[in-house]
């Protein structure tokens, strides 16, 4: 049948983690008829579901997009890229899988710039839980039944046990729930998994609808801009192959990630007016908030080689590969079950007791940026500093008005002195970590970076850290805030607080993009709780967590009582 003839209530660009929610709640909750639409293909590849798999498509293509930022002056030259998952789940299919809701003081943060007291962490609470399905913990800060799996890690390895020990002895407290509200101190992180599988955002969200015939999905199709007549969004153009084509629909909901949503507004006409008029785009509405306030985080590595056989460095070659194959098919366990990222810690350099400022991230392999090259590849493994709360800035454009080209990403990493500076405290406790025990037991030595600067504690040794994280900073795959909401005078501001396109009708950003600060730690949660939040905005739903009116009824006395 062609589209033309075909009524879509709702068009959903992008079928990402916030994709996913939002067309599978409105096929299940509201019996909209939904069109979801996404350039990458359809999740069939196996190494998406297997836990260790995805570090296999991390270099590949076919399920990934790679942003090349722009050559950045502070970093010597160096154009750090950003890969995005390019599949159906998006991210959610190729992510690492760690679960972590960052703090509430991040969304006290939105309160303060949007003005709106429900984007507050207690109104955003109810939304984690009633998405989660923990296999673990069952309490006021968990849901148990909700379609988001979320389990322990299948497999840990020697050396994320030895970490979480070693980082005890530097005065971490053992957390075992980085989500119950404090997150301080070193654990084990939960992960987006069921059994040895990844729950992706299709898992979750789509699979449950995924024969409904409302449920359209048409995947390795590219949209190109977003139809608008007058100031309403009426539809799309999409591309497949060669052919482009118009789809109209009811509203339009953008999906696409904080790096593709500002470049799709902009295509549209709907951004800075001096951007648009560089490209010959017409105008639709100034808002000269579109790219602007990239954030994401970075992180910096401290790498060991170790003294025997520990972690995962040639398990997936010979007859290791064979054996942990067999072990997974099996049992689902064993270190295909493995998500790569077993453990971590939360801390604050400045003030120990403080809310934590640098997520650390235990990595049982050598895993550095493509364009870092001065280690081989041996039996070690990486602990690496993330700054939670970076307060660099930086952007995204638009290289030319062709929909195919990638927009011009500029991550601005390190360009604020403060996280420079967390950076490198971040090493030097990555450094004491190393040094404790049990882990100093499996260290041969530290070859990234210099060992002497990380010993030291001089104007001298901080300059050698500086330049070792200038050279060596890399993404941790979260950008974030390219097309924020923000409250009425707030020039900046590209959505309403309801998460609604200024000046645009019937069109929508759910995703990463409309976040106004990017939130302390890994963001696929958060992700899923906005968009959430998003679906019952639009939908008028009764929020959860707020009296329906049906409640404040029954919670009302008697009339005959007050009588
Ligand atoms: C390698 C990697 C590791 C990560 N690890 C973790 C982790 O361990 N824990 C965690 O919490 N988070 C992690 N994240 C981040 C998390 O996955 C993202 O924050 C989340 O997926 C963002 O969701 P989104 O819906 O905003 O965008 P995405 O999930 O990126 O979805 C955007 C979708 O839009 C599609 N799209 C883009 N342009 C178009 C277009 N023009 N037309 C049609 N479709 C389009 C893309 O192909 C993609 O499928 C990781 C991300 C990556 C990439």
């Amino acid at each position: 049948m062609s589209n033309a003839k075909k009524h879509y209530d709702f068009i959903v660009i992008g079928a990402g983690a916030a994709g996913c929610l939002t067309a599978g709640r409105l096929v299940r909750d509201h019996g909209a008829r939904v069109l979801l639409v996404e350039a990458g293909a359809r999740d069939r590849n196996p190494l998406i579901h297997m836990p260790a798999g995805f570090v296999k498509l991390l270099t590949n293509r076919d399920y990934m997009t790679f942003h090349r930022s722009a050559e950045h002056a502070h970093l010597n030259g160096r154009q750090p890229s950003i890969p995005q998952g390019k599949v159906l789940g998006g991210g959610s299919s190729v992510n690492a899988m760690v679960y972590i809701r960052g703090q509430a003081r991040d969304y006290d943060d939105w309160v303060s710039l949007t003005g709106d007291e429900s984007w507050r962490y207690e109104r955003l609470l109810p939304h984690f839980v009633r998405l989660e399905g923990n296999t673990t913990f069952n309490n006021a800060a968990h849901g148990v039944s909700g379609p988001l799996k979320v389990s322990d890690g299948a497999n840990l390895s020697d050396v994320s046990r030895a970490f979480v020990l070693a980082a005890q002895q530097t005065g971490l407290p053992f957390n075992a729930d980085f989500n119950s509200g404090s997150q301080m101190g070193t654990g084990f992180y939960q992960t987006t998994t069921f059994r040895g599988r990844r729950c992706s955002g299709v898992d979750a969200f789509l699979a449950p609808v995924m024969d409904d015939s409302r449920l359209e999905i048409r995947t390795g199709t590219t949209v190109t801009r977003i139809l608008i007549e007058g100031n309403t969004a009426t539809g799309i153009e999409v591309q497949s192959g060669s052919q482009r084509e118009q789809i109209k629909g009811g509203q339009v909901i953008l999906t696409a990630g904080a790096l593709v949503t500002p470049k799709l507004l902009m295509l549209s006409g709907i951004g800075p007016q001096k951007e648009l008029a560089r490209l010959n785009i017409p105008m639709k509405v100034d808002l000269p908030g579109v790219g602007e306030n990239l954030q994401d985080h970075h992180e910096v590595p401290v790498v060991a080689f170790c003294n025997g056989r520990y972690g995962y460095f040639n398990q997936d070659r010979g007859w290791n590969q064979i054996r942990n194959g067999l072990q997974y098919l099996a049992f689902h366990n064993g270190p295909v079950a493995s998500n790569a990222v077993e453990a971590g810690a939360f801390f604050n350099p400045d003030d120990a007791s403080g809310a934590p400022s640098i997520q650390m991230f235990c990595l049982p392999t050598v895993y550095l940026d493509p364009d870092v090259t001065s280690t081989r590849a041996t039996y070690g493994f990486t602990l690496n500093s993330c700054v939670m709360r970076p307060k660099s800035r930086g952007r995204v454009s638009l290289q030319t008005a062709d929909p195919n080209a990638t927009p011009i990403v500029y991550p601005n990493y390190l360009q604020h002195p403060d996280d420079l500076r967390l950076s490198i405290a971040g090493l030097r406790r990555a450094e004491r970590i190393m040094r404790a025990g049990p882990l100093a037991d499996i260290v041969e030595r530290i070859v990234l970076p210099d060992e002497s600067a990380l010993g030291a504690e001089t104007a001298a040794s901080d300059e050698a850290l500086a330049e070792h994280c200038r050279r060596t900073v890399k993404t941790v795959y979260h950008p974030a805030g390219t097309a924020r909401m923000g409250a009425d005078h707030d020039p900046m501001a590209v959505l309403h607080n309801d998460l609604t396109v200024r000046g645009i009708q019937g069109l929508r950003v759910f995703d990463t993009s409309s976040w106004p600060t990017i939130i302390s730690g890994n963001t696929v949660a958060t992700t899923y709780a906005v968009a959430d939040r998003g679906v019952s905005l639009m939908m008028g739903e009764t929020l959860p967590g707020e009296p329906t009116q049906r409640d404040s009824v029954a919670e009302s006395p008697p009339v005959m009582q007050v009588l």
